[in-house]
């Protein structure tokens, strides 16, 4: 993937005007967090808030796909908070199953973590059907019991010709320092950040920019 093309991902944002400079500098997709008791979670009302007044006040005609973060929740729940939302994609992080998959009303995007055991040859058995069945993928890291926007990375040799692609994000500890050699090393169809583009917890609008920046350029 030409870096130009790149996608580009900014996961755990919690307010209207991080999404407008997400959004501005070139996002192609923002990530809200609905799931429950995690540090960037926004609850449904928060969420659609944030959304409509993002959706309002953004300056270019850049439409990134709002997506929104979901872990084992119940899927009525889920496709409700969508609607209400205006979601576009939902990004499950947890240990949903084809079943559950099937009660969803929009695209998915499934979290697969690459744990200490994982190889390449046991993602590519998660991935592949997932990818056949028409769904994206995000490779996050999976060490330290994490479940998502840990800002640590894992082995990138072992997504080397997973993470290229088309529908795969990589993620886990990127930061507008290391994307750059990330996407030479990898030229992944998609990159994803939380973390990395952060200062004191709190998403930071040069961060963000930074990062769209490094990621477009590399
Ligand atoms: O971001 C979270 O706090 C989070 C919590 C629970 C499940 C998933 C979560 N984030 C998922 C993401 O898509 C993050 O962007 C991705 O894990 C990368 O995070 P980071 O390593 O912090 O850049």
């Amino acid at each position: 993937m030409a870096s130009e093309d790149i996608q580009i991902k900014i996961c755990g944002l919690r307010s209207a005007n991080a999404a407008i400079v997400a959004s501005d500098a070139g996002a192609t997709h923002l990530g809200f967090n609905f799931i429950e008791r995690v540090r960037r979670q926004v609850s449904p009302e928060d969420g659609a808030q944030i959304i409509a007044d993002y959706m309002s006040g953004r300056k270019s005609l850049n439409r990134p796909h709002l997506v929104g973060l979901f872990r084992d929740q119940d899927s009525e729940f889920v496709n409700e908070t969508a609607r209400n939302a205006k979601l576009d994609y939902l990004q499950l992080c947890g240990d949903e199953d084809a079943d559950y998959i099937s009660k969803i009303d929009l695209p998915i995007i499934k979290m697969i973590f690459v744990k200490e055991a994982s190889t390449k040859s046991s993602l590519t058995k998660i991935v592949d059907p997932l990818l056949d069945e028409g769904h994206g993928v995000i490779l996050d890291s999976g060490v330290k019991s994490s479940r998502g926007g840990s800002g640590t990375s894992f082995n990138w040799a072992l997504a080397e010709g997973i993470v290229d692609r088309p529908n795969v994000f990589l993620a886990g500890g990127l930061n507008p320092e290391n994307v750059q050699s990330a996407i030479k090393q990898l030229s992944p169809w998609g990159v994803d950040v939380a973390s990395g583009v952060e200062t004191d917890g709190v998403k930071d609008p040069e961060r963000i920019k930074a990062f769209i920046s490094a990621a477009r350029s590399a």
